[in-house]
């Protein structure tokens, strides 16, 4: 798909959501323990058909009957390295896409080196807050706190577009704002609270919304068509809640019952530079 500013508004957005819901795409998940359940869930709720997989012996084998992939680093130890590595070959192999979550990039040595490793065997998409993204990408400065972002995501555009033009992905910062871009174009999403960065995984789970939306669209209309559906949602989400605590479950409420009018009422897209 050529990639005009046309295919990025809450309108494509809706459309890309009806056909994901139509095709249900099945989503393989290797995911950190934090985030299996509320990834999971998610998925389910806003139209997908998930599956947390990930050991060596049969990672490549779901992959091959897969329509997406996530990988998320979150905890990791060496036999998951491997089981990742596996289901990545498999998906570059038939042409699919994969989504990486760097989870705490900068944290330690070991976590760096896999994210670097991974952001060099072409995934479609990758999707981090502002200090993994700006650590993924070696800019000065970076540098968070575990999985949490001590950057603000806007801080981190620069880097994105560096690490995009370097790996080929299409790059997706999230925080206060959110920004998709892929070297050239970058686009901005508003919406969600601050409620969100309180309640654990959900920036994983918004990293496997991202792979069922690659599964129905090139990857930088998917990255922008699922944040905008969960900034929307994560915004429905947290009115009238008291605090962070029952935000997944209504988190998976709203994105359920999402549509093209809610979708436009509460998130918006803008092209900040082409
Ligand atoms: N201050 C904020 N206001 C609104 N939405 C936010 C805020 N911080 C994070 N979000 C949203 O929370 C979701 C997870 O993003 P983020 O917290 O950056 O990821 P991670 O959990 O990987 O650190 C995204 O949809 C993002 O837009
Ligand atoms: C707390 C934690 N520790 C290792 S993985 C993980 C979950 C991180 O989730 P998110 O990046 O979505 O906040
Ligand atoms: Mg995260």
């Amino acid at each position: 798909m050529t990639v005009t500013t046309d295919n990025f508004s809450i309108e494509a957005a809706a459309a890309a959501l009806a056909d994901m819901r139509a095709t249900r795409p099945l989503v393989q998940n290797i995911t950190n323990f934090v985030a299996m359940t509320i990834s999971a869930n998610v998925l389910l709720a806003v139209g997908a058909s998930p599956a947390m997989v990930h050991a060596p012996d049969e990672s490549a084998d779901f992959a091959a009957i897969s329509s997406s992939l996530v990988i998320n680093i979150g905890t990791l130890s060496e036999s998951w390295v491997d089981g990742m590595r596996r289901a990545i070959l498999q998906m570059n192999e038939d042409g699919k896409p994969w989504v990486l979550d760097p989870v705490g990039c900068g944290a330690t040595p070991y976590r760096t080196a896999v994210a670097a490793e991974f952001a060099r065997l072409s995934p479609a998409i990758i999707r981090g807050n502002g200090s993994e993204i700006m650590s993924l990408a070696g800019a000065s400065g970076a540098g968070g706190k575990g999985a949490d972002s001590t950057a603000r995501s806007e801080d981190a555009v620069e880097a994105a577009k560096a690490l995009a033009r370097e790996t080929g992905a299409v790059v997706a910062i999230t925080g206060a704002t959110d920004f998709v871009t892929d070297g050239t174009i970058v686009v901005a999403i508003e919406g969600g609270d601050a409620l969100m960065p309180l309640s654990t995984a959900l920036g994983c789970a918004l990293s496997a919304t991202v792979a069922a939306f690659a599964a129905v669209r090139a990857p930088f209309e998917a990255a922008v068509s699922a944040l905008a559906v969960y900034a929307a949602a994560g915004a429905v989400a947290a009115t009238d809640l008291k605090g962070p605590g029952h935000l997944p479950a209504a988190l998976c409420d709203a994105l359920y019952a999402i549509d093209g009018a809610t979708l436009a009422a509460n998130a918006s897209i803008r092209v900040e530079a082409a």
